[in-house]
């Protein structure tokens, strides 16, 4: 995303953005499945993105983090709310990413980031076995969550959805609905008086795999791209967004064009979170050329 001119996109746009570089996380050799895999790993690395997101969101910038696995979004959102506990949530997916350690079917703990954050599932979590999540208190109720773009639930998934009666539209009712009515619906559910700094953790596999096959676990029959860019238009305008993850952009699978056209496609929808506008955006100052 670096690579593709996303830092001057941004820059063109007006902002001061500063380039914090790369977090460089610690391989663990003795690392075995508990329940999940690579916990060590993954507690040492959420913890260190969790430092790191809530420093920036304290220097008062809107923060973004690019990923790479979901598992990091444990830190990013974790990290915000110690500087902005009034936060609220949008999470734009393809899955909800909510299984406890003892509902994954993979282990795998990008399924799971938002079991380890809500305080309702607090006591789902076997935190005795997992040190390595130590440092990590549960900072979110279930109420400040809206699912957008879901197609692909594990049956521990489905339940907690349903048993805490989650804001959530999944692709059925993207196409029942439109866009527009789910996003202000979601929008209006998790942040009614328009008064809360909102979270919003995109991921790339919400939007269908003819445009973000460079990624993890697609499925079939997500958000257009053009859903996608209206959801990040339609969020930038609240002018509430206050940290943003863009996350599973894998250069490393699929084929040369899927790579392309997934890192193009984060690149459009960081850029409109930021601004950016189909319609164009007005320069400050422009003045029509005279002959
Ligand atoms: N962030 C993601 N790509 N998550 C995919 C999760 C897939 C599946 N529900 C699991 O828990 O393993
Ligand atoms: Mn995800």
């Amino acid at each position: 995303m670096r690579e593709a001119g996303l830092i001057e996109k941004l820059r063109d746009l007006g902002h001061n953005v500063e380039d914090r570089g790369d977090l460089n996380f610690d391989v663990f050799k003795d690392d075995p499945r508990n329940y999940v895999l690579n916990p060590k790993a993954v507690g040492a690395a959420t913890k260190k993105v969790s430092k790191a997101v809530e420093q920036a969101v304290r220097d008062n910038k809107l923060t973004v983090t690019l990923g790479g696995d979901h598992s990091i979004s444990i830190g990013t959102i974790h990290g915000h709310a110690r500087a902005e506990p009034n936060l609220c949530l949008l999470w734009i997916d393809a899955h909800a990413d909510i299984n406890t350690p003892l509902t994954t079917p993979s282990g795998n703990i990008h399924g799971t980031p938002l079991s380890f954050l809500v305080n309702q599932l607090k006591d789902t979590i076997p935190w005795a076995a997992l040190p390595s999540f130590d440092w990590l208190q549960p900072c979110l109720n279930i109420t400040d969550i809206a699912f957008v773009g879901l197609r692909d639930l594990d049956p521990g998934e489905r339940y907690i959805l349903q048993k805490f009666n989650i804001t959530s539209f999944s692709i059925h009712e993207v196409d029942r609905f439109g866009i527009h009515e789910v996003i202000a619906r979601s929008l209006e559910a998790v942040n009614p008086k328009g008064d809360r700094p909102i979270h919003m953790s995109f991921d790339i596999d919400s939007v269908d795999p003819a445009a973000t096959g460079a990624t993890g676990t697609p499925v079939p029959g997500g958000l257009t791209f053009r859903e996608g860019m209206f959801i990040a238009e339609h969020v930038y305008r609240t002018g509430l967004l206050s940290a943003l993850d863009l996350v599973e952009v894998n250069p490393e699978v699929g084929s040369r064009q899927d790579k392309v056209n997934t890192v193009m496609t984060a690149v459009e929808v960081l850029t409109a979170c930021l601004g950016k506008k189909r319609e164009g955006n007005l320069l400050p100052g422009y003045q029509l050329p005279m002959p």
